[in-house]
């Protein structure tokens, strides 16, 4: 049965909320823990959609997934009996591509169907696969599978064409056990790099420079197993942030890394709100209505394409006129239609958005287009004049554990309710009022 939030705008945020383990990370991280046949422990998953899939398809090739709480789980490796992943089980998420680098590098061949994932512009792996091909193996690509094998895998130098977070972690996931020394220039510096380059390293791998754009790895002949805890998710935090800015409201945001909030912070402080840094926690408040500003994609430490559409709601709030250029993927808009319906005032010119900054929204039946777009019309809502419902919320639920639990201890009024049940609607409604 297909779900439907509903909201009723208005109220600031405000008290506290606790950020998960990062999805982005926490891909990765599962893929690398195939890649030994000890058992490995790793903690602070996020009980997410994108999480639950790539535990299904790991369980499909046979390893053994233990859960031991929703944010716990323990994986054997050893059992894996194939190395074929099709397009059924992972065609709703995109980081089914580290599955080819993992099993590339532990078994030397791997076939995984081409990825899914948010439709926000053409996503090309060339830069994955030229990485497989310079540490020897060969791939071809046919009837929507990627087939990868190799006699035996060998270091070399890489040197990434575009910046990329995918071919980063999965060119470490097939030379960390490759005979010699891998190097990638020009790679992703994401914190969430970092986080599979420590947890590689506590299974026994040799991987140095993660977080700059020159990564060395050092082949060793086998991993071990290892206990492993994710850090807290940056874009879950970052949409807390403007969440609580947007409805001027004043949210502690706990479990957090300050510094990978950074891009954000500074923005939110740019146009007017209040950003208090604390060892593991932000606190983000504001008292009146935010001023324009411009903001650009970029890779980290840039600001981060995952928060695109929801810095660009709040600045369609805030007075004046507002640019937001995004230079990463070519279709990451989408929600611009969605909010027009709400009162907003933006116009798209290839990749830039120009946003006139209106007064308040109202709230609309909208559709969330993908996974940032959907968190961002959530953000929406929670400012519009009465009731908003958004639909396809199956892309939200990809990355935000209990997003509708989290914002109604905020304060705010949210439910998560089937679609097309009025008797539903009408019961929320005569709950908030
Ligand atoms: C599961 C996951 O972690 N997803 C994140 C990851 O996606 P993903 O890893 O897919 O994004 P990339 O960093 O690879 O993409 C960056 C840019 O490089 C291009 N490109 C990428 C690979 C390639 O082989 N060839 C190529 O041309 C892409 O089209 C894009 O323009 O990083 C993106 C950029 O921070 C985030 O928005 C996604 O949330
Ligand atoms: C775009 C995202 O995910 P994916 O790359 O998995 O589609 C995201 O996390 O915002």
């Amino acid at each position: 049965m297909e779900n439907q939030y509903i909201i009723k705008g208005g109220t600031p945020l405000k008290g506290e909320v606790t950020i998960g383990g990062a999805k982005n990370a926490a891909l990765g991280i599962l893929a690398a823990a195939i890649m030994t046949d000890e058992t490995v422990t790793i903690e602070n998953l996020p009980d997410v959609r994108d999480i639950n899939v790539l535990l299904q398809a790991i369980e499909g090739i046979g390893a053994t997934v233990q859960r031991i709480n929703s944010h716990t789980v323990k994986i054997n490796g050893s059992t894996i009996g194939n190395i074929t992943i099709d397009y059924d089980s992972i065609r709703k998420i995109r980081a089914s591509y580290y599955l080819l680098g993992a099993l590339l590098g532990k078994y030397n061949k791997a076939q995984v169907a081409l990825p899914g994932g948010c439709d926000i512009g053409s996503r090309p792996i060339d830069q994955h696969l030229k990485g497989f091909r310079a540490l020897g193996a060969t791939v071809t690509i046919e009837h929507g599978m990627i087939n990868t094998f190799a006699d035996s895998l060998v270091g070399n130098h890489i040197f990434l064409d575009v910046v990329s977070v995918g071919a980063t972690i999965n060119i470490m996931l097939a030379s960390c056990m490759a005979e010699g020394r891998t190097v990638i220039e020009n790679a992703a510096k994401e914190p969430h790099i970092v986080d599979v380059a420590n947890f590689l390293n506590s299974m026994g791998a040799d991987i140095k420079g993660a977080g700059t754009d020159k990564i060395r790895i050092n082949g060793v002949s086998k991993l071990h197993s290892s206990e492993y805890s994710i850090i807290p998710d940056q874009i879950e935090a970052g949409t807390f942030m403007v969440a609580a800015a947007a409805t001027h409201g004043d949210v502690l945001i706990k479990n957090v890394i300050p510094k990978h909030l950074e891009a954000i912070s500074v923005k939110l402080i740019e146009i007017g709100a209040t950003v208090e840094e604390y060892d593991d926690a932000v606190r983000v408040s504001a008292d009146h209505r935010l001023g324009h500003t411009q903001v650009k994609t970029l890779p980290y430490p840039g600001f981060p394409t995952d928060m695109q559409p929801q810095i660009a709601t709040l600045l369609a709030l805030s007075e004046g006129t507002s640019t937001v250029t995004e230079s990463i993927f070519e279709n990451r808009f989408k929600y611009v239609d969605e909010l027009a319906r709400m009162g907003a005032s933006i116009k798209v010119e290839g990749n830039v958005a120009i946003i006139e900054g209106v007064e308040g929204f109202t709230g609309a039946a909208i559709s969330a287009p993908d996974l940032r777009a959907g968190a961002a019309l959530v953000v929406a809502g929670l400012v519009a004049e009465g009731y908003t419902t958004i639909d396809s919320i199956h892309f939200i639920e990809r990355g935000y554990e209990n997003f509708e639990g989290k914002i109604t201890a905020l304060g705010a009024s949210m439910e998560k309710i089937p679609v097309d049940d009025e008797r539903a609607v009408m019961k929320f409604k005569l709950k908030v009022g």
